[in-house]
């Protein structure tokens, strides 16, 4: 319905600002196009309104030819979008003209939908990269330094998909977007707009699908840094500088590193919009001072997989939500410590549903006769929460604590909710 004519393309960025000459103007519309339309009433007195500075950033990008007229039609309101070229010592504008007895509507229905629409074809065109060291300085005919080297990142992985704990999921999202919201509130409290997430547990549990899930959800770009292959501080500073905003930087398999420290000073005074996410499978190999609240906001523990990760797997994997073989399912992975990644591997060997819930069964019976030597996961790993010294573990009971989060740094309360 927006702008029908294909060879249109506008994206409309959500950051941008613009001031704005005219009171009403300011009242109405959306800041993040106010600088780019001119209104006219296509009867009665013409009113215009102009916006002379554009955002500091660029983040649009309209093409359209100079003065060509494109027909849209809102609720039965037909509307006219025209990019105007004439007056060459100024910057080309569009104007938007109709009915003048639709103002009210084109200001609170309009206008907002084709911002909104403009944020969703953004969003679309939109490839996320994932850049690691290039191992080296390369520099680049246009001034600056190439030290990464990006692909396009399309990693399927999202919160929808994500076998964990529903209520656990729901709050990274929603710490993921107070973040996100939260420049201001940064700003207030003098901290670097950054955050930092530690997320541990044995391998196959899901950490880097988390990453790219939260990846996915924000459209942030991926930056994958293994600590131990970085040669000095100078080059970690380089890799750090050379980052761009909006970003999640993953260090993986984050042990004692003397690094950590120097990567600590510089990340907050680097850059802005920025996610840091640690991966370990042994949080226990972790060097205390990582762990002192305030260096990691939140720590997530990704552990073996529950009855309701299992779920999550089963609509994946075989498109069903309900089976009567899933109680049987359910009460062996009470006692059994498998990993999400093992399950789905699992379930993805037939596609038959009932089979390969069969199939699932048998494995876990497998796995129970064998006992719990899973995946390398350390007894501390497995027992260093509450409730775990006491027997829990030995009665065969697996850890219920899969998708726990430990908030360290309470100054997400500082967000407006
Ligand atoms: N929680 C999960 N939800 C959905 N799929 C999962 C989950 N955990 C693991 N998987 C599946 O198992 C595979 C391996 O998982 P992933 O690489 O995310 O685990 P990891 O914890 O990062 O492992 P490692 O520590 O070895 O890097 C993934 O490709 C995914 O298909």
């Amino acid at each position: 319905m927006f702008l029908q004519t294909p060879s249109v393309k506008m994206v409309i960025s959500n950051a941008a600002t613009a001031m704005l000459i005219g009171s009403i103007f300011r009242e109405y519309f959306p800041h993040e196009i106010q600088h780019l339309i001119y209104l006219r009433h296509t009867t009665g007195d013409t009113t215009r309104f102009r916006v002379s500075q554009p955002p500091k950033k660029i983040h649009i990008l309209i093409t359209i030819d100079g003065n060509e007229e494109i027909n849209d039609i809102f609720n039965g309101i037909e509307l006219k979008w025209k990019l105007v070229t004439s007056v060459k010592s100024e910057p080309c504008r569009f104007e938007l003209s109709f009915d003048k007895k639709h103002k009210d509507v084109i200001l609170s229905s309009y206008l907002p939908y084709v911002l909104e629409k403009s944020k969703e074809m953004k969003e679309e065109i939109m490839t996320l990269k994932l850049s690691t060291p290039k191992g080296g300085r390369v520099y680049r005919p246009s001034g600056g330094m190439d030290v990464w080297r990006s692909v396009n990142f399309d990693h399927p992985s999202t919160f929808e998909t994500l076998a964990m704990d529903f209520e656990v999921k729901k709050v990274i999202m929603e710490d993921l977007e107070r973040f996100v919201k939260g420049r201001e509130c940064y700003r207030k409290i003098g901290r670097a707009w950054k955050r930092g997430y530690l997320l541990f547990g044995p391998p196959g549990t899901g950490k880097s699908s988390l990453v790219a899930a939260m990846a996915n959800y924000l459209k942030f770009d991926v930056y994958d840094l293994e600590l131990m292959k970085v040669r000095s501080n100078l080059e970690l500073k380089r890799l750090v500088t050379f980052m761009a905003n909006r970003s999640i930087l993953v260090v993986d398999d984050v042990t004692l590193s003397g690094l950590l420290n120097f990567l600590d000073g510089l990340w907050s005074s680097c850059g802005e919009e920025r996610i840091i996410v640690f991966t370990t499978n042994h949080k226990d190999h972790l060097d205390p001072a990582l762990l002192c609240p305030g260096r990691m906001d939140m720590h997530v523990h990704l552990s073996f997989c529950s009855p309701c990760g299992f779920r999550t797997l089963a609509r994946n994997y075989l498109g069903i939500t309900e089976h009567q073989l899933f109680a049987n399912v359910e009460r062996l992975l009470e006692t059994t410590k498998v990993t999400p990644g093992e399950v789905g591997g699992q379930l993805l060997k037939i596609e038959e549903p009932e089979a390969s819930l069969i199939g699932l069964i048998e494995f876990l019976k497998r796995k129970k006769r064998n006992g719990t030597q899973s995946s390398g996961v350390s007894k501390a790993e497995m027992g260093e929460s509450a409730g775990q010294e006491n027997g829990e573990e030995q009665e065969g009971k697996q850890s219920q604590r899969s998708g726990e989060i430990i908030v360290e740094n309470q100054d997400c309360v500082l967000f407006p909710k």
